[in-house]
């Protein structure tokens, strides 16, 4: 029967956990808490419905039953008594099978000589208490309502209750991530679990990444086809989709303001004073990588001595699953750490490591996390992690860090503004960009680094996880001398030709470029300098420039509109280059020889001679570009919205061979928010920002090489010195559709986009 007009279909909450769970204080009285973990307080924070669950605690008695029956039932609970099955079912499928399958971690290796007997009681337990589950839900279901059914736990409830009756309509959500094909299929019921699964309406995951593992593992373990909308199985369709789970961040702002939460702020940050406060808060599973985070810790306090006695990690560790062998062997691990690192680094009066093993009440944890100047969140896997959302609700005032783990589902959804950076690509121009301010005329010969950016420069080529290139118009010989020192890529006459300092010059020219008219252009400019006192030129593979400057002006004119003559008349008249005429100055040079045209190769050679496996997550480029250059910036934005699969390197070495190979992954994995791009001295330009003066880029720089945050960035750029030049889709649309025109750029080209 369908629910009347109007009215809404009841949901039943089913998972393990209780919301609350409860203590016997009496016979027949009993005490009921909040139950720990972020499925408790997710599911709360948002529906007002019935659950089903255990109570969290072993009831044998009727009399106990019936009182805590009733107390739970005030609060719209029912509850689930496991009784026997219990250790079985939690202890031994759910959390020493189920839960380290699901988080990458395998099954556990040790116990050889009972494997056998034991996974088959458990796996056995799991299916009775399935079973008990199914029982409490036909007690109190009501035609039209909606099961929904939670974790690992119930992986059979969905079958069972179909089986029962076929019209319920039944949801399944995964609160774990769900792993890859390779690990899930050494899990032996792997088939009959999945089928079980299969039988709900809707399927619900965390992340994309978890739904799609989850599609191609069914297609491959059971045959069935997976489509956009979710597994087709006989004509039958499952729903898989993606729902991540949230916070309700004002009850977290709300308490914060509480005074009771501002005076446990005040004690807090009167104990830690002088100190930074590095806070971690986790279940002491295995999972959360709360040894890692000790031994991270120690080495940080091993390689800075300043650091000790300045800084503190307060982790607070809830007990979970204490009958689990795995959760008790990561308990003891992470005391012997605890003591060890406390004792190396401690004194009477300052310990580095404040660990405890309880929960804290929820003002408590507020307060917490209000004052944290860093939240260390170092998931080796994470269905989803909450924490990390409820301390960025608690930040306001503080404006503290996220350092992230990057396998916690958290860091799909709050990358953008957490510590994740792990693979930067800086591109930057010379001229007007990393040189010492001075006059437009200055000679090529005499340009010098501003010796401000030169610590900066040094410290980020040196940081194993930043690639810096200077891209620009300027010859080899300038380059090499100026960055010869620096661990750095140069990418001289806009990218035709490229290097790292470490290694030697290699043409970078498109494929298929026809060079065939340098040879008689090269007869021209011969022919006028020869012609045309104190003029000069300079040739290289794909480019001439014959300058005047310091000839007599007009006659330096006249015999520049000559010479333009002769050459589109002869060697240029079906060539494809681009002829700019300067003030003192003409140039010829291939065409497609930009900066964006040339990133695209600089980016496949860089890759390819790194041996890059992990994609580019974060692009800073910065210029005081030529007009026609700055489609570098239209590259980038072009990735954006239609990212590219692999890198092809396409250049031709002069000295050595190269290899070629493509490489397999992604490897810009740009989204909006980790790419800056900002042109310096001009405000019409396709960057993202323009910057005044050159000075502004040191600046940035040197924040990009102390801290590795988009976050920086993005807080740098909101300031004023920096002004936005545009934010929205349909401009973004416009200007990549305006990079094909072709621009040419009159003027004094000489120095300018360098
Ligand atoms: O009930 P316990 O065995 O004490 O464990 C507590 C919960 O741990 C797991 O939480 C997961 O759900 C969170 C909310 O979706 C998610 O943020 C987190 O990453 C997961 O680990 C478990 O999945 C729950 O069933 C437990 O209640
Ligand atoms: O002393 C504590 C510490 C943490 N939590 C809560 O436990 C949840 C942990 O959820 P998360 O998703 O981070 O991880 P899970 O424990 O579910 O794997 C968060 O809502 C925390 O507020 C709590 O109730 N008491």
């Amino acid at each position: 029967m369908t629910p009347a007009c109007g009215e809404r279909p009841k949901l039943l909450v089913v998972a393990n956990r209780l919301p609350v769970s409860a203590k016997r204080t009496g016979e027949n009285s009993w005490f009921l808490e909040m139950s720990p973990g972020g499925l408790v307080s997710g599911v709360t924070a948002q529906f007002d419905t019935k659950w089903v669950g255990w109570p969290g605690v072993d009831v044998y008695d009727e009399v106990g039953k019936n009182a805590l029956s009733k107390a739970l039932a005030e609060m719209k609970c029912i509850p689930v008594f496991l009784e026997e099955v219990f250790d079985q079912y939690y202890n031994g499928y759910c959390n020493g099978i189920l839960w380290p399958i699901l988080h990458h971690m395998g099954l556990p290796q040790d116990d050889h000589h009972d494997t056998n007997k034991t996974s088959q009681t458990q796996y056995d337990a799991y299916k009775k208490a399935n079973r008990l589950f199914l029982d409490v839900i036909i007690d109190n279901y009501e035609e039209g309502d909606i099961v929904w059914c939670h974790d690992y736990h119930l992986m059979f409830l969905p079958q069972y209750l179909k089986e029962y009756n076929s019209k319920i309509k039944v949801g399944w959500f995964l609160h774990s991530p769900f792993p890859s094909s390779e690990v899930y299929k050494t899990l032996p019921s792997r088939s009959e679990l999945l089928r079980s699964v299969l039988t709900a309406d809707l399927l619900g995951f965390h992340t994309y990444d978890f739904a799609r593992h989850f599609v191609s593992t069914c297609t491959r373990i059971l045959g069935v086809e997976g489509t956009h909308e979710g597994i087709v199985d006989q004509g039958r369709v499952t729903r898989v989709a993606v729902f991540p789970i949230g916070i309700d961040p004002d009850r977290f702002i709300r308490t914060c303001k509480l005074p009771e939460v501002i005076q446990q702020m005040n004690e807090l940050k009167e104990r830690f004073s002088g100190k930074k406060v590095i806070l971690g808060v986790d279940r002491l599973d295995m999972i959360k990588g709360i040894p890692q985070k000790y031994l991270g810790f120690e080495k940080f306090l091993e390689e800075n001595p300043n650091w000790r006695h300045k800084v503190v990690l307060v982790q607070i560790a809830v007990p979970t699953r204490n009958g689990v062998p795995e959760y008790q062997k990561v308990k003891t691990q992470v005391h012997g750490l605890v003591g060890r690192i406390n004792g190396r680094f401690g004194s009477v009066s300052s310990l580095p490591i404040h660990h405890l093993d309880c929960s804290v009440n929820f003002n408590y944890l507020c307060a917490l996390y209000a004052i944290a100047d860093v939240m260390l969140v170092t998931s080796l896997r994470d269905g989803m992690n909450l924490v990390s959302y409820e301390f960025v609700a608690c930040q306001e005032a503080e404006k503290g860090v996220l350092v992230l783990s990057e396998f916690a589902g958290a860091g799909q959804s709050l990358g953008a503004g957490a510590l994740l950076s792990k693979n930067r690509l800086i591109i930057l121009g010379f001229f007007g960009t990393l040189t010492e301010p001075m006059h437009r005329r200055t000679k090529e010969m005499d340009l010098k680094l501003n010796p401000e950016v030169k610590g900066t420069l040094e410290a980020l080529c040196n940081d194993p996880k930043t690639t810096v290139v200077v891209l620009s118009r300027t010859g080899r010989n300038i380059l090499d001398q100026i960055f010869g020192e620096y661990n750095i890529w140069l990418a001289a006459e806009n990218g035709m030709f490229l290097r790292h300092t470490t290694g030697e010059w290699v043409t970078n020219l498109p494929e298929n470029m026809n060079l065939d008219w340098v040879d008689g252009a090269k007869n021209v400019f011969k022919y006028f300098t020869d012609r045309t006192p104190r003029s000069f030129f300079k040739a290289s593979e794909t480019s001439l420039v014959w300058n005047y400057e310091y000839a007599d002006v007009e006659f330096g004119r006249a015999q520049a509109r000559d010479m333009l003559q002769y050459l589109w008349a002869g060697p240029i008249s079906n060539a494809s280059v681009d002829v700019v005429r300067g003030n003192h100055s003409v140039e010829v040079h291939a065409m497609g020889e930009t900066k964006g045209a040339a990133i695209d190769r600089i980016l496949g050679e860089i890759v390819h001679k790194k041996s890059m496996t992990t994609p580019i997550d974060f692009v800073f480029c910065s210029g005081y570009f030529l007009k026609k250059d700055e489609d570098i910036y239209t590259f980038f934005e072009s990735e954006i919205l239609s990212p590219k699969l692999s890198y092809e390197p396409r250049s031709k070495s002069i000295n050595h061979s190269l290899q070629k190979k493509k490489v397999s992954s992604s490897v810009l994995d740009l989204k909006k928010d980790n790419y800056f791009s900002a042109a310096i001295g001009q405000s019409h330009t396709k960057a993202r920002y323009f910057i005044d003066s050159s000075r502004k880029v040191v600046d940035l720089l040197s924040q990009l090489a102390v801290a590795d945050t988009t976050t920086t960035m993005t807080d740098s750029f909101s300031d004023s010195q920096l002004h936005q030049t545009r934010n929205t889709d349909e401009n973004l649309k416009r200007w990549i559709n305006s990079v094909r025109r072709k621009e040419l750029e009159i003027g004094d080209s000489e120095l300018i986009g360098m």
